[in-house]
């Protein structure tokens, strides 16, 4: 089994290998199509799927991971979504976790400036986004950005593995 990740970032491809551990996992450089900065669920999902699309060939699956931003009852969320495509073109979708983010950093992205920017001001960590990430920051620890794409990525393995069922044979 062949994995294409549509990310260098450390936190997704360290989530695929980990999940995908019977797999060759390698990284390749694409286009989300969408903005930097997602800013609406739907906008992040479509990056993770064009981004699991663009990696996708005949002998590899290809699985895209995005993170964004999405309002819920008017309250700022981090929020992530993860594609999964087969050989065959089949797709599988999950979405991660959902923290509500802090008003400061809602004024900053309002004032067009990307989280990945933000949170390594904050912590004067430039690569903050290639492990602990902002879900990481705002919970303490416990749930790294790597964990957190761990988790959408077993969604997308799991549904993959178990997508015979209900279907004709
Ligand atoms: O190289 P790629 O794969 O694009 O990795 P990325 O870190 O830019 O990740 P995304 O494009 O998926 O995320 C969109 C933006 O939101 C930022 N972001 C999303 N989730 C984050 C998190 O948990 N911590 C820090 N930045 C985050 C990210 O750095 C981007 O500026
Ligand atoms: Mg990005």
């Amino acid at each position: 089994m062949n994995m294409i990740v549509g990310s260098f970032n450390k936190a997704k491809v360290n989530a695929v290998k980990r999940v995908f551990t019977e797999a060759s996992v390698e990284s390749k450089e694409v286009s989300s199509q969408v903005s930097g900065q997602p800013r609406s669920e739907e906008e992040t999902l479509e990056g993770a799927i064009n981004r699991a699309r663009a990696c996708r060939n005949d002998t590899s699956f290809g699985i895209g991971l995005e993170g964004g931003v999405t309002y819920l009852n008017n309250q700022l969320f981090l929020c992530n979504w993860g594609a999964l495509v087969t050989p065959s073109d089949e797709l599988f979708i999950a979405s991660g976790a959902k923290i509500p983010l802090p008003e400061i950093i809602e004024q900053k992205l309002v004032k067009g400036l990307e989280l990945s920017e933000i949170m390594a001001n904050l912590t004067h960590e430039e690569d903050i986004r290639h492990h602990l990430g902002a879900i990481g920051v705002f919970t303490n620890g416990e749930v790294s950005r790597e964990e957190m794409f761990v988790h959408v990525s077993l969604l997308l393995k799991g549904q993959y593995q178990s997508s015979h069922i209900g279907k004709k044979n």
